[in-house]
């Protein structure tokens, strides 16, 4: 049985996954705060919606998938009801393995995961880490329960802020970087569908061929750029407006912001 505590947004998403890998609804336990939720959730998927303390009774596995903030409360209500030996996989930035344990007590086995929005068609990139207690067995679980959704890595735990900036919140610099290219196609005069089609499409392709062609990103980036062409003339007045620097500004805000969330 897996509980899925905090069933919003990305609790959903992997709920949504674990069902299309196979899981039968019976197999799952999902936990919200209000009951019009719970009302959607057991009608779109048919689990079982239930309350925390009675979530983590029977679950051999046990997502943590509340916002960073309300972790310490959620911990403390689970605590007194746990089953030793069940395996608590952490969705949360910026919780460290570390928080859930002190606040679990005993020797209960962590796994901390970042995963992304991309859970919803199977192409994830989760990346997980044991806690002081979780062996190799707890490992393979969390990675037999991700990988039907997406790639899994393992990572040491000291990059996992790192990683949550840069995968974990990746997906909507690129929604980000969707919204601004279409709004240049507009600003050229095309309809916005038209201009939300190509930009898509061409997002689609060059992220299949980054994946598929094992090219390095300069390479392919350098096979668009044709000498006094239009591709340079775009580039050049990206680098007047310093957009690498703020990407790397950018992720390095975010690595921050999750350092920061344990602490509210
Ligand atoms: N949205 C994303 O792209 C990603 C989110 N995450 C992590 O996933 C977690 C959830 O984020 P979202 O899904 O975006 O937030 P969300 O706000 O959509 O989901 C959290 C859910 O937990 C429920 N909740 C809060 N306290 C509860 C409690 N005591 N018992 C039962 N339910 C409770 C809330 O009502 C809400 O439905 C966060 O810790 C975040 O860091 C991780 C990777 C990506
Ligand atoms: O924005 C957030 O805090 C969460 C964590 C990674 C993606 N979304």
């Amino acid at each position: 049985m897996i509980a899925i505590l905090g069933t919003g947004k990305m609790g959903e998403a992997l709920l949504s996954g674990l069902v299309r890998a196979g899981l039968r609804p019976h197999e799952i336990t999902a936990t919200v705060r209000r009951p019009e939720r719970a009302e959607a959730l057991r009608e779109r998927y048919g689990v079982r919606v239930t309350d925390n303390a009675e979530a983590v009774k029977s679950a051999e596995t046990i997502i943590l998938a509340v916002k960073p903030q309300d972790m310490a409360s959620l911990l403390a209500e689970i605590a007194p009801h746990l089953t030793a030996g069940s395996l608590i996989i952490s969705v949360a930035a910026g919780i460290t393995t570390g928080f859930v344990e002190a606040r679990l007590g005993g020797e209960v086995p962590v796994v901390r995961v970042m995963s992304n929005t991309p859970v919803l068609v199977d192409e994830a990139m989760s990346v997980i880490s044991a806690g002081e207690h979780a062996s190799e067995a707890h490992l393979k679980r969390a990675e037999d329960l991700l990988s039907p959704v997406g790639k899994v890595l393992r990572i040491p735990e000291s990059q996992q802020d790192a990683a949550t900036a840069l995968s974990g919140s990746g997906p909507a610099y690129f929604f980000y970087l969707v919204e601004a290219m279409v709004d240049a196609g507009i600003l050229l005069g095309m309809p916005r569908a038209a201009a939300l089609d190509m930009v898509t499409q061409s997002i689609v392709g060059a992220a299949i061929m980054l994946r598929d062609s094992g090219e390095h990103p300069v390479i392919l980036r350098e096979a668009v750029t044709s000498p006094g062409g239009t591709t340079i003339a775009a580039i050049a007045e990206l680098e007047r407006h310093k957009v690498r620097a703020a990407f790397l500004d950018a992720i390095e805000a975010a690595r921050d912001r999750s350092r920061q969330l344990a602490s509210g």
